[in-house]
């Protein structure tokens, strides 16, 4: 059986979840499961902490880990990501009071708290500036107020908590990250990793892509292609009515309505846009 790690809390959980149920796999129904089997795809699931789950596939106890791309790389774990899942993006960050830093080489000699320590002190070293690292669980926002750090590194999505708690953004962002699927480097690929890796691309293009339809004159589809070609071209099928044709092609959902206009300027009628529920390419 495939073992895979699934984060169970926090902002990766639920969205690893749901797209694990829309590739056709089984989850769990309660968050007192820590582990469950589907004995269908041949997979053992096991919800495990996020931060932990790099360290279990770094040492190869599990076969396949969903976790952030920043705790992979705070863990240092020999674990390398092979697909990017498009869920719980954000910002790894530095911030403080204003007034205190502008860019990182101010931070010479100052305290930093973070949940990242590992992440924070490559990027230190990197630019040659010495500091105080104090690492702590989580809420690092309130480590200024309460006098135990002068700035923090922590990730940042909306940046209603720091606006919270006083503290402004400096410097450049550290890393972006988002849900990421994990292997050990450097091994064989597991039994079933592939499959899964294909089910999981198929959702991804299944939730950033629509079908779209649309008739058209024969002598004017190289200039609709041109608008939207499509992944692999467009498929052109023969209309009753004589000189014109059916086009079906794929386009990235935030495009489509963009898309429609400029078909219709090019001659496209009857543009129809349809979701995909599941593909494979
Ligand atoms: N507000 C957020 N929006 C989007 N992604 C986030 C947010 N907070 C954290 N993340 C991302 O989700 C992943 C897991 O972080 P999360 O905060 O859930 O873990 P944790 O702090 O260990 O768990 P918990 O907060 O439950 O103790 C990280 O990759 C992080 O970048
Ligand atoms: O920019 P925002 O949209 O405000 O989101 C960022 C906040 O979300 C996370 O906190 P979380 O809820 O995971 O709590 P934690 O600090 O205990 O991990 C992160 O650590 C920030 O505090
Ligand atoms: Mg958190």
């Amino acid at each position: 059986m495939l073992r895979v790690a699934i984060p169970n809390k926090g902002a990766l959980a639920e969205p690893a979840a749901q797209m694990l149920r829309e590739a056709g796999y089984r989850q769990r129904g309660s968050s007192r499961e820590l582990v469950l089997i589907d004995p269908d795809n041949q997979i053992e699931f096991y919800y495990l902490r996020p931060r932990d789950i790099a360290v279990y596939v770094g040492e190869g106890t599990l076969d396949l880990g969903i976790t952030g791309r920043d705790m992979l790389l705070d863990s240092g774990a020999p674990a390398d990501e092979v697909l990017e899942l498009g869920f719980s993006r954000s910002t790894f960050r530095l911030a403080a009071r204003p007034g205190t830093a502008k860019s990182v080489h101010d931070l010479e000699g100052l305290r930093i708290a973070t949940s990242y320590a590992g992440l924070i002190r490559t990027y230190l070293a990197e630019n040659g500036v010495t500091a105080h690292v104090t690492h702590l669980d989580g809420a690092v926002e309130t480590a200024i107020q309460l006098g135990v750090a002068d700035a923090i590194a922590d990730v940042v999505e909306t940046g209603a908590t720091l606006r919270q708690a006083g503290l402004e953004l400096f410097g450049d962002p550290i890393l972006r990250s988002e849900g990421v699927l994990i292997r050990r480097n450097g091994t064989a690929d597991p039994e079933g990793f592939n499959l899964m890796l294909r089910r999981l691309q198929g959702v991804l293009v299944a939730r950033d892509y629509v079908l779209m339809d649309y008739d058209i004159a024969a002598d004017r589809v190289d200039e609709a292609s041109r608008i939207a070609p499509g992944l692999e071209g467009p498929t052109v099928s023969p209309l009753h009515r004589s000189g014109w044709v059916a086009v079906r092609v794929m386009v990235p959902r935030a495009d489509a309505q963009r898309l429609m206009d400029e078909l219709w300027n090019a001659g496209a009628r009857a543009i129809l846009v349809t979701s995909i529920h599941a593909c494979r390419l």
